[in-house]
């Protein structure tokens, strides 16, 4: 199971609390973050993660590269939809190819909720 875990600035606490909450659980996958999401993990948590650039740096298409490939099972993308990012194409060409592959992608913490308890229980 390969996860990429992503969180636009205003979400990020959101996601460390979450990642806290669920480690034991997402130590089970083989996880990828865009940069400074996974920098950030790394200090809360002993998770291990492969670290993309950041996302306005190309961090988002490479995670989109991955889903491409096939070599992604699920994304965990907790966006801030209150405030415009300078990479928004590279965004939606991220949330595109979830699509177009079928791949799991929660962009809430609700949903993200979700998408852990249904491939770790
Ligand atoms: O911008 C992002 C996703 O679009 C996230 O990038 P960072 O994890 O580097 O902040």
């Amino acid at each position: 199971m390969r996860l990429a875990l992503i969180a636009h600035d205003k979400k990020k606490d959101e996601l460390m609390a979450f990642a806290s909450d669920h480690e034991s659980a997402l130590s089970e996958a083989d996880l990828m973050a865009t940069g400074t999401t996974g920098k950030r993990l790394m200090e809360v948590t002993d998770l291990d993660i492969e670290r993309k650039e950041s996302g306005p740096l190309g961090g988002d298409m490479q995670i989109g590269s991955e889903i491409a490939e096939d070599d992604c099972d699920g994304v965990i993308f907790l966006r801030d939809p209150l405030t415009a990012q300078p990479h928004e194409p590279d965004i939606s060409a991220l949330l595109r190819l979830c699509d177009v592959h079928d791949i799991p992608l929660a962009t809430n913490l609700a949903s993200a909720e979700l998408l852990v308890s249904q491939i770790f229980n």
